[in-house]
């Protein structure tokens, strides 16, 4: 039996690359996608929020003189192309997903609308929330927050690049170690890098746990449903 009922899980846009430069890596989104439908398998409900690391980031767009907020459109576009592409995976895998995109462009996906996000999923449905919060100056963590909170989600699982949250940012400090388990309170005082501050608030203030755990270790995803031991466990 799985941990939990809904689940929100957030992939790692960056980490879609695999080991190429740029994009979507075809055999790195198969993988990630087979994990998902393990536990889709389980009778599990899965939302899905997935970065756009591997295209485009506002902050990138920025630092070379762009508007900030037209870049930070072009990083929410990004994850569109990131969240069709999974889709489109899923579809051919032989499972079904839904987009909904919070900025509108309903020529190529579906607008957010809530009480059809909860109908897809209550109907087995993966859903997948595009183009973050739909505003400038966020980012997909912080989307992934506020769509489990809205979904009523059990938690939100950080699928990311590290095994976990670390004393520091463990691909710069190799003396950095691996909690098993902290609190929001303390990982915002320690300003703890793996998620936005603004994220780790919301999950606060809606009591919604957070799971961080390696998107390319093979099976953590179903341990983490499963409720075994397996990455960070942010808590109140
Ligand atoms: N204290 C910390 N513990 C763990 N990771 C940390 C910490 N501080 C910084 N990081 C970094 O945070 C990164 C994860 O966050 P980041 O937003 O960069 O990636 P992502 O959300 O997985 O990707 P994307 O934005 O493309 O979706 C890790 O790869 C890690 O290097
Ligand atoms: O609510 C949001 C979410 C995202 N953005 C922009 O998109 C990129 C990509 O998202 P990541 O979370 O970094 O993967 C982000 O850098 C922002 O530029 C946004 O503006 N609002």
């Amino acid at each position: 039996m799985p941990a939990y009922k809904r689940i929100l899980l957030k992939l790692s846009g960056e980490a879609l690359m695999g080991d190429d430069a740029y994009g979507i890596n075809r055999a790195t989104i198969v993988r990630m996608v087979r994990e998902i439908q393990e536990v889709v398998q389980l009778g599990c409900e899965v939302a899905v929020v997935i970065g756009g690391g591997n295209i485009f980031r506002g902050v990138a767009g920025g630092s070379v003189g762009m508007d900030r907020a037209t870049a930070d459109y072009m990083g929410m576009l990004a994850t569109v192309m990131n969240s069709l592409a999974l889709a489109d995976t899923m579809r051919q895998e032989g499972m079904t997903a839904r987009v909904m995109s919070a900025i509108s462009i309903e020529q190529v996906v579906e607008p957010y609308v809530r009480p059809k996000a909860l109908q897809y999923l209550e109907e087995g449905k993966v859903v997948i929330f595009a183009a973050g919060t739909g505003n400038p100056f966020f980012t997909t963590d912080t989307a992934a927050a506020l769509r489990g909170a809205e979904i009523g989600a059990q938690i939100v699982l950080k699928a990311t690049k590290v095994d976990g949250v670390y004393t520091a940012d463990p691909k710069k400090d190799p003396e950095a170690t691996r909690y098993t388990q902290i609190s929001f309170d303390e990982a915002i005082t320690k300003n703890l890098q793996v998620l936005d501050a603004t994220a780790f608030a919301l999950c606060r203030d809606q009591k919604l746990p957070i799971k961080v755990f390696s998107i390319f270790k093979a099976g953590a995803l179903k341990r983490v449903v499963m409720g075994e031991d397996e990455g960070t466990l942010v808590h109140v």
